[in-house]
């Protein structure tokens, strides 16, 4: 299986680097518009293959798309990340158009790809793909709730003292820093209610932290993060070419689920070898359904800024 990743920064090698290591793809391109950038990642990486044991082949290129022909599934994550200060959304200008053009190019060699976005503002440029492309819904994922979910499990194993892999949590909605949406009522630790073992005030607080998780790392870095978002993309990534049918938190186009249409936002998707498989419908309470509704009318604010990328 072959995997294509646009933009070999800090998150595409990132999730090079893991997706080679846990040997979920056969081969990976690293395609970058920094003259030998990506060819350098890739040379890394493929220096670390006889020390963790992978066989992966991973290649970079340079603005090269006829070496990313025929990919099973592509990632962008091309374009500029945050600094610290910055919104998510303050991104829109300059990745707006690299988006774009960067969708339409990986299509003219891999015409039935699915394509993963990455780029900020994750939601709106998964949208902009959406539209510019015009590929059926099941074809384009954005990653954001994979990356927020596993930090709500991190903050909540911190809060309950346990380890992360022993809680079990979602978060939907838009990947922004205001429009995230914590499923605290739903998160279990081995399948109690954390409400069991926390007060709602700690609850509260790991919601605010999940939250702002990366801009609290943005701050932290000068930049956003990159290790949890790489793995997060691989997580994503093994689901569709091994066919996995994860429950996975992604942002993709709804057509009347949750109350929405023509918008995408994170909600539980069924995620497998056609890509989107299944919107789940987890049955959010009153309160929930009214935070959803918030976030899409933020969501779908940013999006009105994409008339001129679209015209
Ligand atoms: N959705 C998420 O959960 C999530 C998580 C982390 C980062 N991000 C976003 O991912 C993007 C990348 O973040 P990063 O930290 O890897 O940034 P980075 O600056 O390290 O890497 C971006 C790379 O994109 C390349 N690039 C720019 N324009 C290009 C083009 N037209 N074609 C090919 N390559 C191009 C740059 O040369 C650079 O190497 C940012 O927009 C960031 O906000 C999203
Ligand atoms: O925080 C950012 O700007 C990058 C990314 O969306 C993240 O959540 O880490």
């Amino acid at each position: 299986m072959k995997v294509t990743i646009v933009g070999a920064g800090n998150v595409g090698a990132t999730c090079a680097d893991v997706i080679s290591y846990r040997g979920i793809a056969s081969e990976v391109v690293l395609l970058d518009i920094k003259e030998g950038f990506a060819e350098g990642k890739a040379m890394d990486i493929m220096q670390c293959a006889t020390t963790t044991g992978f066989n992966t082949r991973v290649s970079g290129v340079t603005n090269d798309y006829a070496k990313t022909a025929n990919s099973d599934v592509v990632v962008i994550t091309s374009g500029i990340p945050r600094k610290p200060g910055m919104t998510r959304e303050e991104l829109i200008g300059i990745n707006a158009g690299i988006v774009k053009s960067v969708a339409e190019n990986v299509l003219q060699h891999s015409p039935n790809t699915i394509i993963v976005v990455v780029s900020n503002p994750m939601d709106t440029m998964t949208y902009l793909t959406l539209k510019a492309t015009g590929l059926p819904k099941n074809r384009i994922i954005g990653m954001g709730g994979a990356l927020d979910s596993s930090r709500f499990k991190y903050y909540l194993s911190k809060a309950l003292d346990k380890p992360s892999n022993d809680v079990q949590g979602m978060v939907i909605g838009g990947h922004g820093d205001t429009t995230m949406i914590p499923l605290t009522r739903l998160a279990s630790y081995n399948g109690s209610p954390v409400s069991n073992f926390l007060s709602q005030d700690v609850l509260d607080k790991v919601a605010a932290d999940t939250m702002v998780g990366g801009a609290t790392l943005t701050g932290l870095l000068g930049t956003s993060a990159w290790y949890a978002p790489g793995a997060s993309v691989a997580y994503l990534v093994d689901s569709i070419l091994n066919d996995q049918k994860k429950m996975i938190a992604c942002s993709v186009l709804l057509e009347g689920e949750y109350g929405q249409e023509d918008i995408c936002m994170g909600v539980p998707c069924i995620i497998g070898k056609n890509g989107l498989e299944e919107i789940v419908d987890i049955k959010l309470d009153e309160k929930e359904k009214a935070l959803f509704a918030k976030s899409a009318d933020a969501v779908r604010a940013m999006n009105g800024d994409l008339k001129s990328v679209l015209a």
